[in-house]
């Protein structure tokens, strides 16, 4: 039997120094100690493989610098929990990977129990709260602490393979989590005020849960690895425009414009000789430099200035900005996306969909809202992140193959936006069948076909504080009336009921 050693607790120094992430494999179980302190049962991580893990109890303060460990067990305690109470309610958002806590929490283990812990148990929850156990030596090294394996031969043993005992399970059932929970809240809410932009609030009228710590909020999407942009050289902008010029929005010559070389052609101020040259280009090829292009937003209209105009909310045509090469200036109105979120935001609980993104604000249809941002990643890495997480990982991740077709680009070639632990609040944003908002591909460089950006606008006036959706299936024109395809497929096993509750729903978020 491997042993497990006790030593005394050595609350008053352990106590002001952090348990490194890195020294900590797991959390195991909780308890509240007999001055009333919530601590938690750490499994430290090992270099090597040991059947002598060393196991500690820590406050939550001394677990300050692996909190999204002390997350994943509350969160697999919640979900063993409702499971066994076959609630109604019972979440369904998302197919968790099942950490080691919740292994451990879901196996019946009414075995062998040690002299050490039968002792306690038999004397009640409150004096086995008390135990101070730990089967190693801490040590205090650079301000965290360490742990360091002892084998004596006088100390009391418990079996390593009984952690968490019943009794520890059954304690830890009753004892009070809050001051984690809290914990965890205020470094989310401390993240979200760190964010650029409009404030993003965070609210939970159902549970005490917070979003995971494990997600990083970034400002910019972060290329991994065998992802690369178009050479910056290759971003033309326009040279003919001025910041305070014409109509004084920036970009105002847009048929000379360089950089809307692909901007959808606004085919209402052709005349005829341009209509027939546009008809040729169509069919043979060719640029339209010259030709007027659509202003992908309002520009001077008081109430809407801002917002994408009906010719690029109705279609599923790109927006070309302007980018850091044209000389239209800072200032420019077709510089609009990339100057980031300025709508008010909040991440809320929803009943049955895990999180969700409502607007604090009334948005205005074509309103911006923000980008999905996230790792970009290669189709290979794409389908390898696919295949480990499941049918619920599809909906972290977004194909850039808006260009795939026009540009001849195979499956191959294209990248993937993974939105899973990197990303914005739009990560939070769930799906509808008859959504609110709408996707649009946003692209700085007409010559980068496979990194753009992905961005996300009301596709209707939305009163403040109604949920924001969008439909995860990006369709095309010519896809939208495909709807009863949709419905019709046989859904599988791993298939996603969707729960949007809209009239039109599919039934599922994929089959
Ligand atoms: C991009 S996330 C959206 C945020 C998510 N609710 C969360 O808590 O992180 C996508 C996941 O949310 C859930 N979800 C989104 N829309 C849904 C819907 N209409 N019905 C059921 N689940 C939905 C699914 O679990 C899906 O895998």
């Amino acid at each position: 039997m491997p042993p497990m050693v006790v030593i005394p607790i050595r609350s008053e120094t352990l106590r002001i120094l952090k348990v490194q992430h890195h020294n900590v494999a797991s959390v195991i179980c909780n308890r509240v100690n007999n001055q009333k302190e919530e601590q938690y049962l750490v499994k430290w991580s090992s270099k090597k493989p040991t059947s002598y893990p060393v196991f500690s109890w820590h406050t939550p303060l001394e677990l300050v610098n692996c909190l999204e460990l002390v997350q994943d067990y509350l969160e697999a305690k919640q979900t063993h929990s409702s499971r066994k109470r076959k609630s109604p309610d019972t979440d369904t958002e998302i197919d968790r990977r099942a950490s080691p806590a919740n292994r451990l929490l879901s196996s019946s283990r009414a075995s062998s129990t040690s002299s050490t812990e039968r002792s306690s148990s038999s004397s009640g929850r409150t004096i086995n709260a008390e135990i101070k156990t730990y089967n190693g030596v801490l040590e205090e090294s650079k301000g965290a602490i360490t742990a360091k394996s002892v084998t004596q031969p006088d100390i009391p043993r418990i079996s390593v393979a009984d952690i968490p005992t019943l009794d520890m399970v059954q304690t830890a059932r009753s004892s009070s989590t809050y001051t984690a929970e809290n914990m965890i809240r205020n470094e989310i809410l401390q993240r979200l005020r760190a964010l650029p932009g409009a404030k993003v609030h965070l609210s939970n009228v159902h549970d005490r849960s917070a979003p995971s710590l494990r997600f990083k909020f970034i400002a910019e999407s972060v290329l991994q690895e065998g992802v690369f942009k178009a050479d910056p050289a290759t971003q033309i902008g326009c040279q003919q425009c001025r910041p305070h010029m014409g109509r004084n929005i920036g970009c105002e010559y847009t048929k000379k414009c360089d950089c809307l070389e692909y901007a959808s052609v606004d085919e209402a101020r052709l005349s005829d000789e341009q209509k027939k040259e546009y008809r040729t280009i169509r069919e043979e090829g060719g640029s339209t430099i010259g030709l007027p292009k659509k202003f992908p937003y309002y520009a001077d209209a008081s109430d809407r200035t801002g917002c994408l105009v009906p010719f690029y909310l109705r279609s599923r045509n790109p927006i070309y900005e302007c980018n850091d090469s044209c000389a239209c200036g800072p200032f420019c109105r077709n510089k609009n996306v990339q100057r980031g979120r300025h709508v008010e935001l909040e991440i809320f609980k929803t009943k049955k969909r895990g999180w969700g993104l409502r607007a604090k604000q009334d948005l205005r249809e074509g309103e911006f809202i923000d980008t999905y941002r996230g790792e970009i990643i290669t189709d290979e890495e794409a389908t390898r992140r696919e295949e480990s997480g499941g049918k619920a990982k599809a909906s972290y991740l977004y194909s850039l193959d808006k260009f795939a077709e026009s540009e001849g680009l195979s499956q191959e070639e294209l990248y993937v936006v993974d939105g899973e632990y990197m990303g914005g609040p739009i990560k939070f944003m769930n799906h509808s069948c008859e959504p609110n908002c709408r996707q649009y591909t946003v692209s700085y460089n007409k010559h980068d076909c496979k990194v753009y950006d992905i961005a996300l606008f009301a596709c209707r006036n939305i009163p403040a504080m109604e949920e924001l959706t969008f439909d995860y299936l990006d369709k095309d024109e010519e896809e939208d009336d495909d709807d009863e395809a949709v419905e019709s497929s046989q859904p599988s096993q791993e298939s996603v009921p969707c729960l949007c509750g809209a009239k039109k729903c599919r039934k599922w978020l994929w089959t």
